[in-house]
């Protein structure tokens, strides 16, 4: 498909919606002019080149490949048949199988990429389903490198397991940041300071992994290994239970997504029309 690929993104007016489509044009994957996206409330304003549309099928008629990008609960209201085209899911929960029977077909690459797709620095795992072809695996690969890196997994229950991890793992350093903020707000600091402070040692904290790209027990070791105020403050983290509760937060992301996937399998059956 090269430069010529026509793509559409369903909920293109979305978070991730918005990264997709701009780094597809920025990666040069397809023009502007080549994209189809659609919105459902207010039109967004980007990619003015683009065709913008509220009508999912016509968006799926113009376009080789569909991107879903909307919520989870609004996809029973997208009503569209993609029969023999390639469709790109990266909801959250919604299974290969449901994405199948739903959009009636059975070229599908299931997806989870996260919030720094609008940086270009989502790490996006993903599995197809059997009928999708190596050039469509090419091309949702290429997709999700335009904005940060990509695996490809072997199971569904690997792309669950990474929902939590990765897909929702945005938010993890911000949990831990907003903890730190409260901390240092609750202990006087003025809050601005405070805020400055903690993001800017987010930041640096993804450079420095970025740059040595150590396995994170080794970097959790390089600091430990000078038994000083790091090492203090670690141990008393790990004594009252960070290990566990960011297990339990794992595990509750697993099953969050696993309960999804059976909520869809137990709605009724759309009927496909515009
Ligand atoms: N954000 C994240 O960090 C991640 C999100 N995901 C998944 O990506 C998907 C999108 O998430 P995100 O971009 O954050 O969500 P957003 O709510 O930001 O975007 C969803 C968009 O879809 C639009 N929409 C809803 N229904 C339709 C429709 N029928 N036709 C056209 N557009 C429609 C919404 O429009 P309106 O303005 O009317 O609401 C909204 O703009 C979700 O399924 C989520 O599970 C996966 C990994 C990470
Ligand atoms: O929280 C969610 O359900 C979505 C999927 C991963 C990140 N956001």
């Amino acid at each position: 498909m090269g430069s010529q690929a026509r793509i559409g993104i369903i909920g293109a007016g979305g978070w991730l919606g918005k990264a997709f489509s701009q780094s597809i044009v920025e990666a040069g994957i397809a023009d502007a002019e080549a994209l189809t996206l659609s919105y459902r409330s207010a039109k967004p304003d980007v990619l003015p080149s683009a065709t913008w549309t509220k009508d999912n099928q016509l968006l799926v008629e113009r376009s080789d490949v569909v991107i879903v990008s909307v919520r989870p609960e609004d996809f029973p209201a997208v009503r569209v048949s993609a029969q023999g085209k390639l469709v790109i899911s990266v909801m959250a929960g919604v299974t290969l199988e449901h994405l199948a029977r739903h959009l009636q077909t059975d070229r599908i690459v299931r997806s989870l990429p996260n919030g720094a797709a609008e940086v270009r620095s989502s790490y996006t795992p993903w599995v197809a389903s059997e009928a999708a072809g190596e050039e469509d695996c090419r091309i949702a690969q290429a997709i999700f490198e335009s904005c940060g890196t990509s695996d490809r997994l072997a199971t569904e229950a690997d792309i669950d397991y990474f929902t939590g991890l990765t897909g929702s793992g945005p938010a993890f350093p911000a949990l831990l940041a907003a903890a730190m903020m409260n901390h240092a707000v609750a202990r006087g600091i003025n809050r601005d300071v405070a805020r400055r402070g903690v993001n800017a040692l987010l930041v640096g904290a993804g450079r420095l992994a970025e740059l040595r790209a150590d396995c994170p027990n080794d970097l959790v070791e390089t600091f430990m290994a000078y038994r000083g105020t790091t090492a203090a403050a670690m141990d008393a983290m790990r004594a009252a239970g960070i290990d566990d509760a960011v297990g339990r937060g794992l595990d509750a992301a697993f099953r969050k997504s696993i309960a999804m996937g059976h909520a869809d399998a137990e709605a009724p059956q759309p009927t496909a029309s515009a």
